[in-house]
């Protein structure tokens, strides 16, 4: 369990984390999500104990960050942004110092480090230096070295930023195959990343908490849920569709008007009503679905006029 209570930062005259409270469970993927600039690093950075609070509390599975540091700490691997490594380190001799620093010995720090070095895909790697590594590889070793002592906790800063499609997938992936029993914090901006992964996604801008939800949740926030896409939909009269009860307005989802989306007023079920009409008129369209509602528009609406 982590507890973060009244949870502040300042720099200067800056806040900017501003009295951030919530609890993460065992077998939560909690999304932070956020505008640029919002303050997720550096509220992982003081979920870590990289960075001291102004005012407010962080507790690992009870451990105090600032006060039972190593303890705290022992419980968390962590991924920072841009994933960090000793530049001039080979990947190998890096992951045995991470290792060694661990408190791991002999047999058992050899098995850790092949571990992590295969669930990563590292072994082709293991003798060259992290410099002169790709972005991926980089980010691969970053999240080799946070898991590498099975930590009870993995805070993950942007773990798939700049990854191509494929280390995306196996990243993405890995984390949910490590997620059961664990408490997993990633921050990211990728709005799918949220679908793909959380069970849960906190939203904040200007250091301030405005949505703590489940992605489910937070699409049914959207003013396209349950709202009702037509696509191929040449010969479609709007008006008819408008005035179907429970509409709430029709948009053109093309410059063609081809594919319209059909909003519902909140609460309401619309499919069968925008069905029947169809039927009725006897309009063809190539296909017809019921939208959960969109991710970006919510980010959008709850973050506007709280941009930097
Ligand atoms: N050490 C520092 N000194 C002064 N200001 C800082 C420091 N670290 C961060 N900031 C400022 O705090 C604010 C929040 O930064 P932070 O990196 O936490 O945001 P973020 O949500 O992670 O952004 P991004 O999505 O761009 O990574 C920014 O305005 C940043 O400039």
């Amino acid at each position: 369990m982590i507890e973060i209570n009244h949870l502040s930062k300042h720099f200067a005259q800056h806040k900017v984390v501003d009295d951030l409270s919530f609890s993460v469970r065992p077998g939560e993927v909690l999304g932070f999500l956020g505008p640029n600039g919002a303050g997720k690093s550096t509220t992982m950075k003081m979920l870590t104990g990289f960075l001291p609070p102004s005012s407010g509390s962080v507790r690992i599975f009870g451990f105090d960050i600032q006060n039972q540091t190593q303890k705290a700490q022992r419980k968390i691997g962590y991924l920072p942004e841009g994933a960090p490594c000793y530049g001039d380190m080979r990947v190998g001799s890096f992951l045995d110092f991470i290792a060694s620093i661990r408190g791991f010995r002999g047999a058992e720090k050899k098995r850790r480090i092949r571990q992590a070095a295969a669930q990563l895909e590292l072994f082709d790697v293991l003798g060259q230096s992290i410099e002169t590594l790709s972005k991926g590889f980089k980010r691969r070793v970053g999240l080799a070295q946070a898991i590498l002592h099975d930590p009870k906790v993995l805070i993950l800063d942007e773990p798939t930023d700049g990854l191509d499609p494929n280390q995306k997938h196996q990243v993405r992936a890995l984390i949910q195959s490590l997620s059961h029993d664990k408490i997993v914090i990633i921050s990211t901006h990728i709005l799918e990343e949220v679908s793909a992964l959380c069970s849960r996604a906190l939203i904040i801008a200007k250091g301030r908490l405005l949505a703590d939800d489940t992605p489910e949740g937070l699409r049914a926030r959207s003013r396209y849920h349950q709202a009702v896409t037509l696509r191929g939909a040449q010969a479609v009269d709007q008006v008819a569709l408008e005035d179907l009860p429970g509409v709430a307005t029709v948009e053109a989802d093309d410059a063609k008007g081809s594919n319209l989306c059909v909003l519902a007023q909140p609460g309401i079920s619309i499919f069968a009503a925008v069905h029947g009409l169809l039927a009725q008129r006897g309009w063809q369209v190539q296909s017809l679905h019921v939208e959960q509602g969109r991710l970006d528009e919510v980010f959008r609406s709850l973050t506007k006029g709280e941009l930097q």
